[in-house]
């Protein structure tokens, strides 16, 4: 994953006191190298901090881990900002006093999971419906660390068959959607679909068998419609973002552009390596 603009810093960090094996492997499982790698990314947080809190089953790791080190009195006087109903919950059932990008439009540091992450560190989230407020908070820190396990490095986002989503207004979906699909008109095997509150985006490629099921309701009162690239993204993701954005009734789109500073990956084995983005520009 090197590239002109990426160094890597630290590598191979075992973690061997903190894996706790699948027995019928003996190797880390999934969870364990979320964790591994959540807990490497904790490190980094010190007392007096403003925290970006993120979303999901790796930043899970995150918070549980930072209100463990509130709890023994190694961190004091960390404020988190949630990036989503479900991190507000969670920090707060960890012990984490909570605040909001009002009284701190500017984040320390924040630390979140990844559906993808590419070469270049840019990366896709939103699969579990988090997107916009992740991209408000993590936009406004200083430094945006992303912990991923191995399995979300990929060398083209949405490769993977997996949705790339967009968070748009309840209004006029369907014309939203027929916008989105013009955008994208020519592109071999592109697909759409409003994403319906049964459906796993995580694990759920598109399938033209569409139900009648309600819509999903974001923190925000949004829907979010699934783009499917089945040989995954080219072309200037820049151009495809600003794009995007221009079509009246898309709020935003989980396509994270230099937003990262770092990546950190917990491998197969249990290692963890750090990444840095030298190319970072969200201007903090
Ligand atoms: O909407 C969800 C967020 O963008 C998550 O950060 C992302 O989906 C990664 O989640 P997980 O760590 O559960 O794979």
């Amino acid at each position: 994953m090197q590239t002109a603009c990426t160094r890597t810093v630290d590598v191979a960090i075992p973690l061997p006191h903190l894996l706790k094996p699948d027995l019928a492997t003996m190797a880390p499982s999934q969870d364990e190298l979320k964790r591994v790698a959540a807990h490497r990314a904790v490190e980094l947080v010190e007392s007096g901090m403003v925290i970006g809190l993120g979303t999901g089953s790796t930043a899970a790791h995150a918070l549980d881990r930072i209100g463990d080190l509130i709890r023994s009195g190694a961190l004091r006087d960390v404020v988190g900002i949630p990036t989503s109903e479900w991190a507000a919950a969670r920090a707060a059932g960890a012990g984490i006093p909570l605040s909001d990008l009002n009284a701190h439009p500017v984040v320390d540091l924040s630390i979140d999971g990844a559906d993808e992450v590419d070469p270049a560190f840019n990366l896709v989230k939103g699969r579990g419906g988090s997107l916009l407020r992740e991209k408000m908070v993590e936009g406004a820190s200083r430094r945006f660390v992303v912990i991923v396990d191995d399995s979300k490095l990929v060398p083209r986002l949405a490769a993977s068959g997996l949705a790339v989503p967009v968070e748009i207004i309840p209004f006029g979906w369907a014309l939203t959607l027929r916008r989105l699909q013009s955008l994208f008109d020519g592109v071999p095997s592109f697909n759409l679909k409003l994403r319906t509150a049964s459906v796993d985006a995580k694990s759920t490629a598109f399938d033209e068998n569409g139900s009648e099921l309600e819509p999903f309701v974001t923190d925000n009162k949004n829907y979010i419609a699934d783009l499917f690239f089945e040989n995954g993204i080219h072309g200037d993701l820049r151009v495809i973002s600003d794009a995007l954005l221009r079509i009246t009734g898309v709020v935003e789109h989980g396509l994270f552009l230099g937003l990262a500073s770092s990546v950190v990956v917990a491998q197969k084995d249990g290692a963890v390596v750090v990444k840095d983005n030298e190319a970072t520009s969200n201007g903090i």
